[in-house]
């Protein structure tokens, strides 16, 4: 401590905010050896694994059980189906997010090497990151992954209400009567369907014309028909206007039409909270919407980002591949740091990572810059875990068009195909197929259906590799699978 400053303390690298990505990043690298603190001011984990993909879809498959059951009439005798939500509840608590205790994966980072900082980590210049009064400098650099928070609307009344956000609707153990849900988007749909299968009478209110607006019309057009047929009320074209709770009832004004319920939930986006990482002590605009990154995941050049504050997708598989390149990119620069060391003769007076980066470069350590690709987006898949399930990978029809490619488009619908009209009910779906006509390839494709994220990963491939049309055309396709449909839609291309 020099005149009440604190010193700073030398590791090799800090990763801020221990989410999905960052977790990954700084999990990885101790394994490598090198010194890195974590420093994470919630979970380690992040909302993922408490709030996100796994409890919701714990949620989701114990919804679905009931809706196959409820499909027994008519194809298998008859069933009645008592739905209980405290099975859901305790699986979540249990077995989900040890009731919201992140021990386990602490003593994992903790475990591997890693040292774990509990609180606000903010830059403090380049390379530095400050935690309440402790200052690290990172030999290698920060990683930055501190990852969104819901992004709520500025609606008169709304803020003095005791709205949910995920948080709360994944942590219910008594489900209301009634639920109003402000949003059409992902996590709307898949926890409204989730509800009215276990009893609940839900409302949708989206603001745009359709739910499921980045996914192809016809997506969304499955998806509500769907819900509605749950029992779901869907209003589209809604901008609420007011809010208001008289201590047991929400009510929502907008468009001239007036909704109720005993609870409301604001799922209208996420947001990157950029202010608060003191960005400007590395000459960065704060104000920015998410960080921008180039293709290596660098902010400048001793901080990378990772996860859904580089807006490239607020996905878990987006983070964890972001996590892949930076951790290549920061062993290599860790070898040649110590190859640099070694040559000039000072590896002894560079500090205490020079074990670790010791080990790195005897073990020759996973991933090097030279064999982890650049960051390519152009095959991002997604899905949506709605019944049916909505995947999608790359551009929709409308954003092949707006690039100005010559788009060719194959569609067939699921209840078509052989395996559709088997399965009979719940057979809703489709496949939807854009083409670059002058590349012959796919750039795009939606696929809807019982199984629609898994029949996706055949038309990931397509994109990723970017595989001739005329192969697609000419390959076997099991008989009768879901999947056979992609050949119906390869052969409607015009
Ligand atoms: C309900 C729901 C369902 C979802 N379902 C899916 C799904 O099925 N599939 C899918 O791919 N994605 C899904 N997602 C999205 C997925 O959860 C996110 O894309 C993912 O969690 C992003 O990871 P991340 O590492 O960027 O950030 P996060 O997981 O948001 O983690 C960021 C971490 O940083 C910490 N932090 C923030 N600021 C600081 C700071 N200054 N100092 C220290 N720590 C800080 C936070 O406490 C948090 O722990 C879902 C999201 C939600 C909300
Ligand atoms: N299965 C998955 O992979 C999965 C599941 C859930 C969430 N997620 C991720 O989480 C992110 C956040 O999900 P989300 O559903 O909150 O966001 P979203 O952006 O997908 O959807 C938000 C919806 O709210 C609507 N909206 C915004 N303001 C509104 C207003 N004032 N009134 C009415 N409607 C309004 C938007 O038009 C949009 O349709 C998604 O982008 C997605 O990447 C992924």
């Amino acid at each position: 401590m020099l005149f009440g400053v604190a010193e700073p303390e030398l590791v090799d690298v800090v990763v801020v905010g221990l989410g999905v990505g960052g977790e990954e990043v700084a999990e990885r690298l101790a394994e490598a050896g090198l010194n890195v603190v974590g420093v994470e001011r919630d979970l380690v984990g992040g909302e993922c694994p408490y709030w996100g993909c796994i409890p919701s879809k714990m949620m989701i498959r114990a919804a679905n059980a009931l809706a196959e059951a409820r499909r027994v009439d008519g194809l298998a005798g008859t069933a009645q189906v008592e739905p209980d939500w405290a099975p859901v509840a305790k699986r979540i608590r249990e077995e989900a997010t040890d009731t919201w205790d992140d021990t386990v994966a602490a003593e994992r980072f903790v475990g591997k090497g890693g040292r774990l900082v509990r609180g606000s980590g903010r830059l403090d210049g380049p390379r530095r990151v400050r935690v309440g009064d402790q200052v690290f400098e990172a030999r290698h650099g920060v990683v930055l992954g501190t990852g969104t928070r819901p992004s709520v609307p500025p609606i008169d009344g709304l803020a003095d209400t005791p709205y949910w956000t995920n948080h709360q609707a994944i942590e219910v153990e008594e489900l209301p009567e009634s639920l109003l849900v402000l949003g059409g988007g992902a996590i709307g749909l898949e926890l409204a369907q989730v509800f009215v299968r276990f009893g609940v009478r839900v409302t949708v209110v989206e603001a745009l014309d359709r739910v499921l607006a980045i996914e192809e019309p016809e997506a969304s057009e499955v998806a509500a028909a769907a819900l509605r047929a749950d029992g779901v009320e869907i209003h589209t074209g809604v901008r609420a206007e007011r809010v208001e709770h008289d201590g047991t009832r929400f009510t929502l004004r907008g468009g001239g039409a007036e909704f109720t319920a005993d609870r409301l939930l604001v799922v209208t986006g996420r947001k990157a909270h950029l202010a608060e990482l003191g960005l400007d002590t590395i000459g960065l605009d704060a104000s920015l919407r998410y960080l921008p990154v180039d293709d290596r995941l660098h902010v400048t050049d001793h901080v990378w980002a990772v996860g859904d504050i580089t807006g490239e997708g607020a996905f878990t598989h987006i983070a964890m591949y972001q996590a892949g390149i930076v951790i290549a990119d920061i062993l290599a620069r860790a070898r040649q740091a110590k190859a640099g060391a070694d040559a000039s003769g000072t590896s002894s007076v560079v500090g205490g990572a020079m074990g670790a980066s010791s080990s790195l470069a005897a073990s020759g350590s996973s991933g090097s810059a030279g064999t982890v690709p650049r960051a390519d987006y152009r095959a991002l898949p997604r899905v949506t875990f709605t019944d049916p399930e909505i995947g999608a990978v790359g551009l929709t029809e409308q954003q092949a068009r707006e690039r100005g490619i010559n788009v060719q488009v194959g569609f067939t619908k699921l209840a078509s195909s052989t395996r559709g009209w088997i399965h009979r009910v719940g057979d809703d779906g489709f496949i939807k197929l854009v083409a670059d006509a002058d590349q012959g390839v796919l750039i795009g494709a939606t696929s809807a259906g019982p199984a629609g994220g898994e029949v996706l990963s055949a038309l990931v491939v397509a994109v990723h590799a970017a595989v001739p049309l005329s192969q697609l055309r000419h390959m076997i396709y099991a008989y009768p699978t879901f999947h056979r449909a992609i050949e119906t839609a390869l052969r409607d291309l015009s």
